[in-house]
């Protein structure tokens, strides 16, 4: 088993009356890439930013090496994050040299520029140039190659190849699964795209309406999915131009459910209990679980 590097239990984050963020738990592992698959609103972003430690958790906790880390910048440095924008995430003033040398010399590091260009394949020359002189995969390189200044255990990637062009994602992704690799990174990859989850992702975690509904290792996720969401997920992502964001409730709708399940009003097999109580999480492989009434029948349902 690999180990556990953050642990993030019963998150929630309440922003005025939408709740963003409903009791979410999850681990990040050594070497290990974990996927957070949802549609526009679900509150993916939000997890991020909870366990980047840049808002606040309205509830819940945050274990970094099995403890509380208090000093928030101890805990920043060891987890880094890298944003879906590229071109908003460097300064337009300053060389890729300047981004590289600064966290390098913040965090007393040893490692020269030219090291953590190689580290995340790009020539060195390209140090002196500005971010504009750069295509949007070589600026999303620069901004890894930032984060691993910091030496970090934890990468949060925040839809990091979806404002790529579709040709260079894979680069990217190949990328990230070389440093997972190499350097024994807990990776959590977030994600609209379920079909990524399946090729880049160790375990999978699907959300919606601020909740997580199931989970498991990537392969039985995305080839045996037990949650309605998970397979109309699925069933809309082979085809890109039929968008996931057609099943999209909007958010305050989703947020406003107060009993039962978030999904119930956008369920295909909707039960009446569905609208009474939220459903428990409940077996249904080895490792792989969902929160759906559809599984509680006659196994107990999971703790
Ligand atoms: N700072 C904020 N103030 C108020 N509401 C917020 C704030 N941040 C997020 N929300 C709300 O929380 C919900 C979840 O948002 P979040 O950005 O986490 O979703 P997401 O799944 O990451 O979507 P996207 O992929 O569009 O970023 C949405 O309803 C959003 O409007």
């Amino acid at each position: 088993m690999n180990e556990v590097v953050l642990e993030a239990e019963g998150l929630v984050k309440t922003y005025k009356r939408v709740r963003a963020v409903q009791d979410v738990s999850l681990v990040l592992r050594r070497g290990r890439v974990t996927a957070l698959v949802g549609e526009s609103g679900s509150g993916k972003s939000t997890v991020a930013k909870l366990l980047a430690r840049l808002v606040e958790p309205t509830e819940g906790e945050i274990l970094l090496d099995g403890r509380k880390v208090r000093r928030v910048r101890e805990y920043r440095r060891k987890v880094q994050m890298v944003f879906q924008d590229p071109f908003a995430s460097l300064n337009p003033i300053h060389t890729i040299r300047y981004h590289l040398t600064r966290p390098l010399k913040i965090h007393k590091r040893q490692e020269t520029p030219e090291e953590l260009m190689e580290r995340v394949q790009l020539p060195a020359d390209f140090l002196s140039r500005y971010p504009h002189e750069l295509s949007g995969g070589q600026r999303q390189r620069v901004a890894i190659a930032r984060a691993l200044a910091a030496h970090p255990e934890v990468l949060l990637a925040d839809e990091p190849v979806s404002m790529l062009d579709v040709s260079i994602r894979l680069g990217v992704l190949n990328l990230l699964l070389d440093l997972k690799e190499r350097l024994k990174l807990a990776v959590l990859y977030i994600t609209h795209d379920i079909a990524s989850a399946r090729y880049f992702a160790d375990e999978t975690f699907v959300m919606y309406g601020g909740q997580i509904v199931e989970g498991g290792d990537s392969e039985s996720v995305t080839q045996q999915p037990a949650h309605p969401y998970t397979q109309l997920l699925i069933e809309s992502a082979p085809d890109p131009e039929r968008s996931v964001v057609a099943l999209d409730a909007p958010a305050e709708e989703a947020a406003a459910v107060s009993a039962g399940c978030q999904f119930a009003a956008r369920c295909p097999k909707v039960q009446a209990r569905c609208w009474i109580d939220a459903p428990p999480r409940s077996d249904v492989g080895a490792g792989h679980w969902a929160a759906c009434w559809l599984y509680v029948e006659t196994a107990g349902a999971a703790a």
